[in-house]
């Protein structure tokens, strides 16, 4: 371990962030009522530039009105190269009462986007007289923004979580799919007998998120999954991002809320073999031992940190 602890994420569920359009206010209630952990209203891509100013009143309106449980409340802003983004940033700090958690900040290219947005909240949260400062999540959707990973995990207190947006990401790098998320047709390698073999083009960009988020204490997420209907691809790419350290997924439809819950909760058998781990562990210890055996494999002190990251999981989501 470096000399400079890791510092740990915010403590808070974040396994699903159901999204939906600021545009479409008849199903907000239906959000709020769902079990998703955190809600995403969105005033971006999901919103016609003829409409943007209607979902920013229909979503200011929302966070005021609808209750919205213990839920994280996250406003989606338009992107910093758009002549929309400071007006959902003052409005909705202006105009919205303290429910609101976050502000996710689209397509984010380097610490400097972080900086202009957290100076203008910082501004209107002054001129307000507010006390709860709002948090930040961005999207890592850009190839200046998985190129500046870091440094934006780094560039504010605000900061809370981080997510992989694939359709822009797909589309900023130039990646030859429309598809949004999963198994590409044409990313395959050939076995030695011929037959195709699908390597997952995500796992770099995924990686090196939960590189920059666990360096620097946020919740690394896992963004899109655009075909709905496919609830073997959906879970499919969410197993890949639990198991490379995601917390969460995002769901662009009711029904991805159930799945992403489904992979982002430790199950009974995984909660029960971190337990063993642990109590084989101090077994091992009490006799001087650093490693022990547990159903004929090594365990040693990585798997007690292993282990409680399993324990802590699921204590955090049982509140
Ligand atoms: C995808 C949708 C447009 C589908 O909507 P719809 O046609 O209404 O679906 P259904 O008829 O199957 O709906 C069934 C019931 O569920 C309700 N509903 C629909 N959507 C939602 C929702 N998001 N939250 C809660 N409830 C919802 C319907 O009203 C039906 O209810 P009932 O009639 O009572 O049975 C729509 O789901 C949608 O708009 N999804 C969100 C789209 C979005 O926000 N996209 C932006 C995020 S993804 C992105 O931006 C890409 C990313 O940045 C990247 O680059 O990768
Ligand atoms: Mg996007």
């Amino acid at each position: 371990m470096s000399f400079k602890v890791q510092p740990q994420a915010p403590a808070v569920p974040n396994r699903c962030q159901l999204f939906g359009p600021g545009s479409r206010p008849a199903i907000f209630e239906k959000m709020a009522s769902s079990a998703a952990d955190v809600i995403n209203l969105d005033l971006e891509d999901s919103v016609s530039p003829s409409d943007k100013d209607n979902a920013r009143k229909n979503v200011i309106e929302a966070i005021n009105d609808i209750d919205w449980g213990t839920k994280t409340l996250s406003v989606r802003i338009n992107g910093l190269d758009t002549p929309y983004w400071y007006r959902d940033v003052v409005d909705v700090l202006e105009k919205a009462g303290d429910r609101i958690d976050r502000f996710m900040i689209p397509k984010v290219g380097n610490a400097g986007d972080i900086y202009a947005v957290d100076a203008l909240a910082s501004a209107v949260e002054m001129a307000k007289g507010r006390s709860k400062k709002v948090g930040f999540e961005v999207i890592i959707e850009t190839a200046a923004g998985l190129a500046h990973v870091e440094e934006i995990a780094a560039a504010s207190p605000r900061m809370q979580a981080m997510s992989l947006g694939a359709a822009d990401y797909a589309a900023s790098m130039g990646m030859q799919t429309t598809g949004i998320g999963g198994t590409q047709e044409n990313y395959y390698m050939l076995t030695p007998d011929g037959q195709k073999h699908w390597g997952d083009p995500w796992v770099m960009p995924i990686t090196a998120i939960v590189a920059a988020c666990r360096t620097h204490g946020l919740l690394p997420v896992d963004g899109p999954f655009g075909d709905f209907s496919d609830d073997q691809g959906f879970m499919a790419q969410a197993r890949r991002s639990a198991t490379l350290g995601m917390v969460g997924k995002w769901a662009i439809h009711p029904k991805q809320v159930a799945l992403a819950n489904e992979v982002f909760t430790p199950s009974e058998a995984q909660i029960t073999e971190a337990r063993e781990i642990l109590a084989a562990m101090e077994e091992a210890e009490k006799t001087g031992q650093g490693a022990a055996v547990y159903k004929g494999r090594l365990v040693d002190l990585a798997s007690i940190r292993q282990a409680e990251v399993i324990v802590k999981q699921s204590e955090m989501i049982a509140g």
